[in-house]
């Protein structure tokens, strides 16, 4: 690997007597794609604060290109979870992704007329072309996250902190913010992804982190994604079943609509979805749809 642009080492965390992640050690090569996956409450979005050097581990050190991760680092990018912004927020689309831009990098000041270029090309690769000058409260959520996307990719980071990037896109737009992403893999900037889902990036992913309270694993997608490693991790008999390309993650055990004591559950969903993966809620009624379609010889 060459000399890694973010490193975790021993690195471990908690709040109130309960440890999150421990012993955690990750090298993050320039141009990596990362997916993060596991439960709710596994610590993923919290690993991203540690590199965005807003919370302190507790154990090990975080480093990106070799300094300790720390607050507000121009070579680090995040797209965070969408949240709302409120209606009469004082900024258009155009000037929410423009503040992504690092006005002096490398000590050049951008010319207006670059920085708007590169503002419309920003705006036009995110399909936020047609709202540039819409304020961006008025805009809807899968709106907004685009420009989020545009935002954090401007300055071109050397790593790039994704928190559920995709949530509440369509597909479409999915596809089109994970095409950006993996375009800027292709400069060399490493992508940290938090999502519940890999099929919709599970192209551009070249290695995955699952957590769980239990512990965690490293490694390629085929590695990590293994009914073994992932019953291991989550201490229950997990089915991980590939359907045309696509993962599905299923609990054999089902107490009620939840997979395992203690545990979110990992998800099963129609095996026709093309975006089935971990996430949302399990239904006896998909799961019993599941097998069957499996028994006739729909899923392999
Ligand atoms: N500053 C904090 N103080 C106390 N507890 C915290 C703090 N930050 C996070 N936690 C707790 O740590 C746990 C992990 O939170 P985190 O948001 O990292 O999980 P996650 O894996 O991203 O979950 P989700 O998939 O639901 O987004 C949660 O139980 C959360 O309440």
């Amino acid at each position: 690997m060459s000399e890694p642009v973010l490193s975790l080492s021993t690195a471990g965390i908690g709040f109130h007597g309960r440890t999150l992640w421990r012993e955690l050690d990750l090298d993050v090569a320039p141009g990596e794609f990362l997916a993060v996956l596991g439960p709710n409450g596994a610590g993923k979005s919290t690993l991203l604060k540690v590199l965005l050097g807003l919370q302190r581990l507790d154990t090990g050190t975080a480093t990106i290109e070799g300094r300790p991760a720390r607050r507000g680092s121009p070579r680090v990018g995040y797209i965070p979870q969408q949240a709302t912004m409120a209606a009469e927020t004082p900024l258009r689309a155009r000037d929410m992704v423009a503040l992504g831009l690092d006005g002096h990098r490398y000590g050049i000041r951008w010319h207006r007329r670059t920085m708007r270029r590169r503002v419309d090309a920003l705006l036009e690769k995110v399909g936020a072309t047609d709202y540039a000058d819409v304020p961006v409260g008025l805009l809807s959520g899968g709106e907004q996250q685009r420009l989020r996307a545009a935002q954090a990719l401007a300055s071109e980071p050397a790593v790039l902190l994704c928190d559920e990037p995709l949530h509440s896109l369509d597909l479409h737009h999915q596809q089109a913010i994970t095409a950006l992403i993996q375009e800027q893999t292709q400069a060399g900037t490493a992508v940290v992804f938090v999502t519940h889902e890999i099929n919709p990036v599970i192209d551009s992913v070249d290695r995955v982190l699952y957590m769980t309270p239990e512990g965690h694993r490293i490694g390629t997608t085929a590695e990590v994604m293994r009914s073994e490693v992932l019953s291991a991790l989550y201490g229950a008999p997990i089915d991980v079943l590939e359907h045309r390309g696509r993962l599905v993650v299923m609990s054999q055990h089902f107490e009620g609509h939840h997979c395992a004591p203690g545990h979110p559950e990992p998800s099963v969903q129609a095996p026709e979805d093309p975006r089935v993966g971990v996430g949302p809620h399990v239904h006896d009624d998909d799961h019993r749809t599941h097998r069957e379609n499996h028994r006739d010889g729909e899923v392999r």
